[in-house]
């Protein structure tokens, strides 16, 4: 049986004030949600912290959202892995289409970050997905084939989860159709070696679309994003039917 993974990933959203009062009222709500599923919180740098204190006892994993493959160095801006896991984290989101977009993110770097982060014992959160332009180009699985050829190179996926994200079902409330969603996380499947890998979807995930969309077979889990920076909208999803 794979693991349900549900991911909640902050971006750049909530100070070390607003962590506290989220975690307020967000802890409380999980006294009955069931123990097979792993619920994570990647969140900013200056967030960790603060959630590495008052995670502690608690079943909540803490992840971060990027990290270089370089030990130590002159990296302006970079983090390590030794730095992350020194302060309990334990996943890593790593590809996400807005470091892909924004920051010039490539395959070449991504596999690096992916190897770096097992390397330090961090698990990985490799997202991938397609643009609005290459699916209406009917390029969305030969474009998610050919980044996970590249990402995958040296990994181990033993220690990998997958977070399948259209890019134009990223914050628009445009969710991609449940069953295409099963779909694509399906052949996405039949690419790796290890069955086992939890693949999560992400895309405008919320409260009203939780239920339809673990209720697909091949779907593992969930990557949030907007939907989980309000206590009781996250309490919903990781507490699906
Ligand atoms: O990492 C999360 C995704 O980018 C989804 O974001 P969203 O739930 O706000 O659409």
């Amino acid at each position: 049986m794979r693991k349900k993974v549900l991911a909640g990933n902050w971006k750049m959203f909530k100070t070390q004030a607003e962590s506290e009062m989220f975690l307020k009222g967000f802890l409380p709500t999980l006294e009955e949600t069931p123990e097979a599923r792993e619920i994570i919180l990647c969140v900013p740098f200056t967030d960790l912290n603060v959630l590495s204190r008052n995670l502690h006892g608690s079943r909540v994993q803490l992840g971060a959202q990027n990290v270089h493959w370089a030990e130590n160095g002159a990296y302006t801006g970079e983090i390590s892995g030794e730095m992350l896991t020194e302060i309990g984290v334990r996943y890593v989101i790593i590809g996400h289409s807005e470091r892909r977009q924004f920051f010039g993110e490539t395959d070449e770097t991504v596999n690096l970050r992916l190897r770096a982060a097992q390397k330090y014992g961090l698990t990985p959160i490799l997202c991938v997905g397609e643009t609005k332009q290459q699916r209406d180009a009917g390029e969305a699985e030969a474009l998610i084939s050919m980044q996970l050829k590249k990402d995958l190179v040296d990994v181990d996926q033993s220690n990998l989860i997958i977070a399948y994200e259209p890019i134009w079902a990223i914050g628009t409330g445009d969710t991609c159709e449940t069953k295409e969603a099963n779909y694509i996380i399906g052949m996405i499947r039949n690419q790796l070696t290890n069955q086992n890998v939890p693949i999560q979807y992400g895309g405008s995930v919320k409260p009203n679309n939780i239920d339809e969309i673990m209720a697909q077979p091949e779907i593992d889990g969930v990557l949030v994003g907007g939907a989980s920076l309000e206590a009781d909208s996250f309490a919903r999803i990781v507490n699906y039917q």
